[in-house]
């Protein structure tokens, strides 16, 4: 997360007194992500301290859709995802609104995120994603996805006019495969139900290889599973140098296949879902790179590393360039 909004001290601490979390000992912003402002909170209780996480959400976060994603997050932990959990004031609800912003405060979870995803990561990820499809199916609540392909258009035209300017040709080659995309071959069959939609490294804890948890559910929504994993081989499986890594993907895709296999048509559709979920977070970040709000603490991420990603995509054949042996071959 980032810092779009600051808390005074006296604000928080009044706002704290809806809580029974003790007394404010300290708060600081956190720099990381894009999307909301975060702050670290400690708090101590009966001599015991405690540290929360407080979220006021920001530009792309409808506040309609809140009361879904606090509730999932209690969903998942009922059905054994470690995730952060909502926490309640003494009035019972969770969201209120602070600094003119919807906040709400959620559990810390312990654990780093990996800086350098090696294989061991890439597994665990594919295993805590099928845990995560299979924990949310009986969910009842929905949210359509906001960011699918009809999606896509109104951010490119927000940012065409300039990209360009990011690099030479962009927009050119992004009207081509937005044209593309949305020229009726988008899936529209294929299993559905609740996805993360930005399970990337920063949203993913592990206690040295072990996964410890996921945060970071303000994406979350009803979609193909499928996506779901077509954005992790994007996020995870790609080297520093934007070079694929064939033994990444089978390591996630194997984990993921283990707890929930992949139907033929999932696996056939999976370079298109590539495609999709590689426009998908080259759009916002183009959007980002042009927009960065004037004071704001945030470190805004690199589109152009999409493009790279977006050109393998366009490359790939068949599920085999991802490492798997298509369902239904003899290996
Ligand atoms: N429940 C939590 N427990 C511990 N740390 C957390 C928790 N939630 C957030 N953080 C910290 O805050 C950082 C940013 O959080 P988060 O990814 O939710 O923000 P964001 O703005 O939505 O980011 P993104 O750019 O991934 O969408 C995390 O990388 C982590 O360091
Ligand atoms: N995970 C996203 C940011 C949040 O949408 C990205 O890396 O672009």
């Amino acid at each position: 997360m980032a810092v779009y909004t600051d808390v005074a001290a006296d604000e928080l601490a009044d706002f704290l007194k809806q809580y029974d979390l003790g007394e404010l000992l300290s708060y600081k912003g956190i720099a990381e992500g894009v999307e909301n402002t975060n702050f670290l909170l400690h708090t101590s209780q009966g001599g015991k301290q405690a540290s929360f996480i407080l979220t006021l959400y920001e530009k792309r976060v409808a506040k309609n859709d809140l009361p879904f994603f606090l509730a999932l997050m209690t969903h998942l932990a009922e059905h054994g995802i470690n995730c952060p959990l909502p926490v309640k004031g003494r009035d019972g609800e969770a969201l209120r609104e602070l600094s003119g912003r919807p906040a709400a405060i959620i559990t810390f979870l312990e654990g780093m995120w990996p800086r350098k995803p090696n294989v061991t990561h890439c597994a665990g990820v594919g295993a805590a994603l099928a845990k995560m499809h299979l924990a949310g199916a009986n969910f009842a609540v929905r949210r359509a996805n906001a960011l699918s392909v009809s999606g896509w258009r109104p951010l490119f035209d927000a940012a065409s006019h300039r990209a360009d300017e990011v690099q030479p040709g962009l927009r050119t080659f992004l009207a081509a495969e937005l044209d593309h995309l949305s020229s009726g071959i988008w899936p529209t069959d294929l299993p559905e139900g609740v996805i993360h939609a930005d399970l990337f490294n920063d949203n993913v804890f592990f206690l040295g290889d072990q996964l410890s948890g996921i945060i970071d559910f303000t994406f979350a929504c009803n979609d193909m599973l499928a996506y779901d994993v077509a954005i992790c081989l994007n996020a995870w499986c790609f080297e520093p140098d934007h070079s694929f890594n064939v033994t990444k993907a089978r390591a996630f895709l194997n984990a993921y296949g283990r707890l929930r296999k992949l139907s033929e048509a999932e696996e056939a559709a999976l370079p298109l879902l590539a495609r999709g979920a590689a426009i998908r977070f080259l759009l916002t970040r183009l959007v980002d790179w042009l927009n960065v709000p004037p004071g704001a603490l945030v470190k805004p991420k690199d589109p152009l590393e999409y493009v790279r990603k977006l050109r393998f995509h366009q490359s790939v054949r068949s599920v085999r360039d991802y490492g798997l042996m298509p369902s239904g071959l003899v290996a």
